[in-house]
């Protein structure tokens, strides 16, 4: 018997390989300085190029399934040069493995109209009913723009709850016991060593693998790591201070007895470091009342944690829900850690950002 969501699984992997295979060739080519003056920022360029492939690869094997994803197209529809940089890299990019990649995620898009039609499906509004796919096309874009941490973020929620994420992050090591650091060494543009695709299906586990661009290699199991003293703990966070309020988690962590200085890095790559236990925290203090955290930036990231031995919930101690929009409108900032001390993680946010 084959096991639940496993055809979901592998058209998402293979999805977000490819994907990530574009957003790469945008920025090499940015690196290499063929990318005039005038073009479009590549982060445009990659994050629509990007979202156009899942999409393709999603509609030809869930015609049915609803999308929640960041890009909309009207604003491509009034560029046609925007529009033809991104065609050239929807069209020309393919991974090695050609065969699995047309038997997996169907055939080629057609033609740059299509690829438009394609990014407008991303619109749905999502909510507690039905099977909803959340794309973040790139994430971490100021990560991808330093050539540092970015992912490629796909998860599948039904009924409002995620049962399938996968992340890709081209610029983490591949190896899961590397060290955490967002720093990818002074050759910005050398793919050695780098480059893993994280996933989880709900009640499956979570598991690593190398990114490539050709067949997937078997994954390996990944899980967080035990921890019973919190003063050998390390802990992560955004590194724009608009997205996480780092005077507080300095705060958190003196108090949790951390001794080791955060790590500061961009995306959902935050989630994947600590579910292989490269890392053990991840706190995200909101900054503002008003912002309200968008679903493709978390649904990937909670299941792989949450797979791996975590806990994911909100600064009071809430699970992080899925089924309410294509916002976190009910949740406050993020706190995920290993479950044995999560609650000991809560407290002391709780005391500093003076909630009950
Ligand atoms: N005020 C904010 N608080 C928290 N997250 C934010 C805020 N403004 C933007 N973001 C989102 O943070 C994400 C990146 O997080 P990180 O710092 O972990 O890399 C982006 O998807 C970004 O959304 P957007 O792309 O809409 O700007
Ligand atoms: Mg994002």
């Amino acid at each position: 018997m084959t096991s639940p969501y496993a055809k979901e699984l592998e058209v998402a992997q293979l999805a977000v390989q490819r994907a990530a295979l574009l957003t790469k060739r945008v920025f090499h080519e940015k690196a290499k300085g063929t990318v005039s003056k005038d073009d479009k920022s590549p982060v445009t360029v990659g994050d629509f190029g990007a979202q156009a492939l899942i999409i393709s690869a999603l509609q030809a094997n869930f015609p049915a399934d609803e999308i929640v994803a960041e890009e909309e197209s009207a604003q491509l529809r009034a560029d046609p040069s925007l529009r033809d940089q991104i065609w050239e890299h929807v069209r020309s990019t393919r991974l090695d493995d050609a065969a699995s990649e047309e038997a997996v995620l169907g055939g080629a898009v057609k033609d740059a109209e299509a690829m438009l039609d394609l990014i407008g499906q991303g619109n749905s509004q999502g909510g507690a009913r039905g099977r909803i796919w959340a794309i973040d096309p790139i994430d971490g874009t100021k990560g991808f723009l330093r050539g540092g941490q970015y992912a490629v973020c796909l998860a599948l929620m039904v009924d409002g709850d995620v049962k399938v994420g996968v992340l890709g992050c081209p610029n983490l090591p591949v190896n899961d016991s590397a060290a955490l650091t967002a720093d990818i060494g002074a050759n910005q543009t050398d793919d050695e060593g780098r480059g893993v695709i994280f996933s989880a299906v709900i009640g499956q586990g979570a598991t690593s693998r190398p990114l490539g661009s050709g067949a997937l290699a078997k994954g390996q199991k990944i899980s967080m790591k035990p921890i019973t003293d919190l003063s050998s703990a390390s802990f992560c966070e955004s590194v724009e201070a608009g997205h996480s309020n780092q005077s507080e988690s300095a705060q958190i962590a003196q108090k949790l007895g951390i001794t080791k200085p955060s790590v500061r890095m961009d995306s959902q790559a935050k989630y994947g470091s600590i579910a292989r236990g490269a890392g053990d925290i991840y706190l995200r203090l909101p900054t503002s009342k008003t912002y309200q955290e968008k679903i493709w930036d978390h649904a990937a990231g909670d299941l792989i944690v949450r797979e791996a031995g975590g806990q994911v919930t909100d600064t009071t101690g809430s699970r992080l829900d899925f089924s309410v929009g294509r916002t976190l409108a009910s949740n406050r900032g993020v706190i995920a850690a290993p479950a044995a001390i999560h609650s000991q993680v809560i407290k002391v946010v709780q005391e500093v950002l003076g909630q009950k």
